[in-house]
């Protein structure tokens, strides 16, 4: 096929993904999107005369309809892209001397929303750039971060991106197994495709700005105070003099990415003056005075192989994706999960389909939905349930809304492999010389039931086993020797307690309780007075462990501690404490003045809590004190300004630390 042949059959089929993107049925995930338009975009570099007429690249992508058209003030355009060091360098060369903001790229929908004598009068979405869809009544009923005044005379119109935080997404799907929304994106672009609010109102949204343009008096010229001074939420900008700077930003927001309550897909560099920005102008789909760095995709799709339904240590049945392997979320993913059979109803799911799977952060990845339907063969099968325990063979049993599948057979073998694993892992006992393969063997060969036949083993008997020599035996040995000084925090984590969350046994430990015992014999009563502990939790608490009763014993007649840890206890106060009696938040990344060496945030607070503070995660008007780290967002200081929160550097309080004796030992 010749160069002109391969533009116009890429531009084809960008047109036809972007109408299925925009009607909100994507065909294929973003990323293998974003290398078509990769592709096209090269050969025209480099055969401008071979340009299509019209270029879908010069053009803002747009939804197939809109219900309530609405001409913007000013075209809202898309951003050039960058995924390498030197194009954030040209970016510079481009605009000498000028300071940038570097931000995170949101990944939401942008809206403009237009004020007039400091009322909202109209939510416009982008659309195809130059005339966008009206959706003020669902912006006013669903969208958090939109002033309903401000404090302005004339006409602003701020613009910004419309999110689902990931926590509301989350919260959502777990509501509504039945109908789960895909990605955080996705959600919020359906949510203002509503036609009433009251059908999507658990659905909310946030707002944060990025773009101020009305001409309004006294204002700052700087982007981000402007906004904040109208009353905004930002997403943290960062002002940054060259390039090396905005690189360093540009890596902090992605290493960070996994952190944050919103979904990001880059960083947008920007010039911070708003005049400049203006003066910079515009190309045909963008404008000049701003630059999109894209990170690593988050979705992917692939092939759905298999489901292989797994049994879990509490007996739960449940479905594992097998993927063709694919790279997303920076790893190589064969493996994802399915949650259970209602949501692979909902979903439509079948083996051989083309699947969307997402990654991000920490989050097990998991199979969002299907991509392209239209493709299907007619060769996909079915996911077909288990009806019968796939370890034991023992009849399974439903469970709530979405149907969960439990196999209750205590003696289920591949529970008893799973629980052993459980106990070993780093959570809990911490067994490290001994990895699930062994567990399984030894469990298999009938000397693994409990966790108190880990204290039983001696190297005579590992060494029985046909690959197990003189080191590892003793190594294991070792390990599950040093594991006997477990304490009631980690053993309870170890015992894999339905609904019984590792914080759960946290707060148990910090409410006086000084053993294992202790708990079981506290009743329902004794554990719901704990703070955060609900009847359910108590209620399995008191079941499982009664149970447990017999294996509590054999544990501690194998020399196994099942009583409080100190380090698990409430700090002990230090007498003339600095920070007695005050509610702190920490922010910002934190490091010990003495060693240069960075501390970790929980680390910190332990600290702060020795010298009597309590901590908080997020600052209100209950707060007495904000300590900053380094990197500090800007959205927490301006809430701690409106609430009159007193703002210290950490230099401060590792001053008062010290002075108080606290950081020896
Ligand atoms: N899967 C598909 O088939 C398909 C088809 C079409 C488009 N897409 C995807 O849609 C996306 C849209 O591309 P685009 O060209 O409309 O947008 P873009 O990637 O050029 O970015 C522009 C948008 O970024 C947003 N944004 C977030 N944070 C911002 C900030 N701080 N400052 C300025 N803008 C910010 C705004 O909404 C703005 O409209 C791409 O990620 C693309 O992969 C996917
Ligand atoms: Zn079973």
């Amino acid at each position: 096929m010749d160069v002109g042949e391969r533009i116009q059959e890429l531009a084809d089929r960008i047109v036809v993904l972007r109408d299925a993107y925009y009607r909100g049925s994507p065909a294929v995930a973003d990323a293998e999107y974003d290398v078509i338009e990769d592709e096209l975009r090269t050969l025209i570099e480099a055969n401008p005369e071979l340009a299509p007429d019209p270029n879908p690249l010069e053009q803002v992508g747009a939804p197939a309809v809109l219900h309530a058209p609405i001409r913007h003030s000013r075209p809202m355009l898309s951003l050039d892209k960058a995924t390498r060091p030197e194009q954030v360098e040209a970016f510079f060369a481009r605009f000498p001397g000028q300071a940038v903001v570097v931000m995170p790229k949101l990944d939401g929908l942008s809206l403009a929303l237009v004020y007039e004598n400091g009322h909202l009068v109209r939510a416009i979405t982008r659309g195809d750039g130059t005339t966008g869809d009206d959706v003020t009544p669902l912006v006013r009923a669903l969208a958090d971060g939109v002033p309903a005044k401000l404090d302005v005379p004339g006409r602003v119109e701020v613009r910004g991106e419309a999110v689902m935080l990931r926590s509301t997404f989350t919260a959502y799907n777990a509501a509504h197994p039945d109908k789960p929304l895909i990605n955080p994106r996705g959600a919020a672009a359906g949510t203002l495709r509503a036609k009433d609010p009251a059908t999507v109102a658990e659905r909310r949204l946030q707002f944060l700005a990025f773009d101020l343009l009305s001409d309004v008096e006294n204002t700052d010229a700087d982007l981000e105070r402007a906004l904040q001074d109208l009353g905004f939420t930002v997403a943290e900008m960062r002002h940054c003099d060259d390039a090396a700077a905005a690189q360093a930003v540009i890596s902090t927001i992605e290493q960070r990415r996994n952190d944050l309550d919103y979904d990001l897909d880059g960083a947008v560099l920007r010039l911070a003056d708003r005049d400049a920005f203006a003066a910079a102008g515009t190309r045909s789909s963008s404008p000049r005075g701003a630059l999109a760095f894209k990170f690593a995709a988050e979705e992917k799709t692939t092939i759905l192989a298999d489901v292989v339904w797994d049994v879990g240590k509490t007996g739960k049945i449940a479905p594992v994706a097998w993927l063709e392997p694919v790279f997303v979320g920076g790893t190589t993913v064969t493996r994802a999960t399915l949650a259970n059979q209602e949501v692979i109803r909902a979903r439509g799911i079948k083996i051989g389909d083309t699947v969307l799977v997402r990654r991000a952060g920490d989050v097990i990845p998991f199979v969002a939905g299907v991509l392209d339907a239209s493709k299907r063969t007619g060769a996909e099968k079915d996911i077909v349930p288990p009806s019968v325990c796939p370890s034991c063979g023992e009849e399974l049993i439903e469970q709530g809304n979405s149907r969960e599948l439990f196999c209750v057979n205590a003696a289920c073998p591949a529970q008893t492999v799973r629980r052993l694993i459980h106990w070993a892992s780093r959570a809990a006992a911490d067994i490290d010389a001994i990895g699930g393969v062994w567990i399984e063997r030894l469990a298999e060969a009938g000397i693994l039931e409990n966790p108190s036949d880990f204290y039983h083993l001696t190297s005579e008997k590992l060494l029985e086993f046909d690959r197990i020599g003189e080191i590892s035996a003793t190594r294991m040995v070792d390990s599950i020797d040093a594991s006997r000084q477990v304490g009631l925090r980690r053993a309870m984590i170890g015992l894999a307690i339905p609904m019984a969350s590792e914080g759960t046994a946290a707060r148990l430990c910090r409410a006086g309780f000084g053993s294992l015992e202790d708990v079981a014999d506290a009743g329902v009563d004794g554990l719901v007075a704990v703070e955060d502990i609900g009847p359910k939790v108590a209620a399995s608490l008191i079941e499982h462990l009664t149970r447990l009763r017999p294996e509590l014993e054999r544990l501690r007649e194998a020399g196994v501690s099942l009583d409080v840890r100190e380090e698990d206890l409430p700090p002990v106060v230090a007498a003339g404490a600095p920070l007695a009696g005050k509610t702190v938040v920490v922010t910002g990344s934190i490091s010990d003045p003495r060693s240069g060496e960075k501390v970790n945030r929980p680390a910190f607070q332990r600290l702060c809590e020795r010298a009597g503070a309590t901590i908080a995660s997020s600052v209100s008007a209950g707060t007495d004190l904000l300590i900053t780290g380094a990197d500090v967002g800007a959205a927490k200081l301006t809430k701690a300004d409106k609430l009159g929160v007193t703002v210290v550097d950490q230099s401060e309080i590792w001053h008062q630390l010290q002075a108080a004796d606290l950081l020896n030992g």
